[in-house]
């Protein structure tokens, strides 16, 4: 079995994006005449999606809203007007992506966070030119740990799930990886994976950055794919 693609989670992965989810959240919680969420807090919530993340919340705050729609709405619109603002790169990710780049492996972007934020965040952070492509949260598509948007971009990469590798920092992203059929995933250690050691999610490899992975896949032979193949 090679690997012809790989299949990269966004937040937690590629950039360090709880400032602005904490940015977003803020003026939502005095809406609500909630405290304002701590980083700590929100850390623990990120990576299964905006709605899933305000459910949390409300949870957190033992809070029940009448119209859980609108308060969707209200965020993604504190969201966007936020997006990018504090967040920054991982170390290692530049190097990591041309690394991948040499290895003549295919990228694609895999993200819960919405399409238009999340192809912005590409766009302003210079990643978007080593993605094909990039499947975001859009309805119709359920969230990470659901199969649903790996699944997508396989088929955008004309490639079968097993031909890919999930690289991604949470739980989610494991699950929705072995859910699509993945030929595996590889977890890095700097992400949110909801308070828990990530260490203790089964992987093919928990590494400490993006850059770690071109050596470890040209390590692995099954893995790399054959040059120029
Ligand atoms: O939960 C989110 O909004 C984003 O999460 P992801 O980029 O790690 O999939
Ligand atoms: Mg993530």
């Amino acid at each position: 079995m090679k690997i012809e693609a790989l299949l990269v989670d966004l937040d937690g992965t590629l950039l360090d994006t709880v400032g602005d989810f904490v940015a977003a959240l803020t003026p939502l919680a005095a809406e609500l005449g909630a405290p304002a969420p701590s980083e700590a807090l929100v850390r623990r919530l990120i990576g299964r999606g905006g709605a899933q993340l305000l459910r949390d919340l409300l949870a957190h705050w033992g809070l029940t809203v009448q119209d859980f729609e609108a308060l969707r709405e209200r965020y993604e619109c504190h969201y966007r007007a936020v997006n990018g603002q504090r967040a920054r790169l991982f170390e290692g990710v530049v190097v990591g992506l041309e690394g991948l780049r040499a290895l003549g492996l295919r990228l694609a972007c895999v993200t819960n966070k919405p399409q238009a934020n999340a192809q912005a965040l590409l766009e302003r952070f210079q990643l978007a030119a080593y993605f094909e492509l990039l499947v975001g949260g859009a309805q119709g598509l359920r969230a990470k740990p659901a199969p649903d948007s790996l699944l997508q971009a396989c088929a955008g990469l004309g490639l079968p799930p097993a031909r890919c590798l999930m690289v991604g920092d949470s739980a989610n992203d494991a699950a929705a990886a072995r859910a699509a059929g993945c030929a595996g995933v590889v977890l890095l250690r700097h992400g949110y994976n909801h308070g828990e050691p990530i260490e203790a999610v089964p992987a093919e490899a928990h590494l400490d950055g993006l850059d770690q992975l071109p050596a470890w896949l040209s390590d692995r032979a099954f893995l790399c794919p054959a040059a120029g193949s």
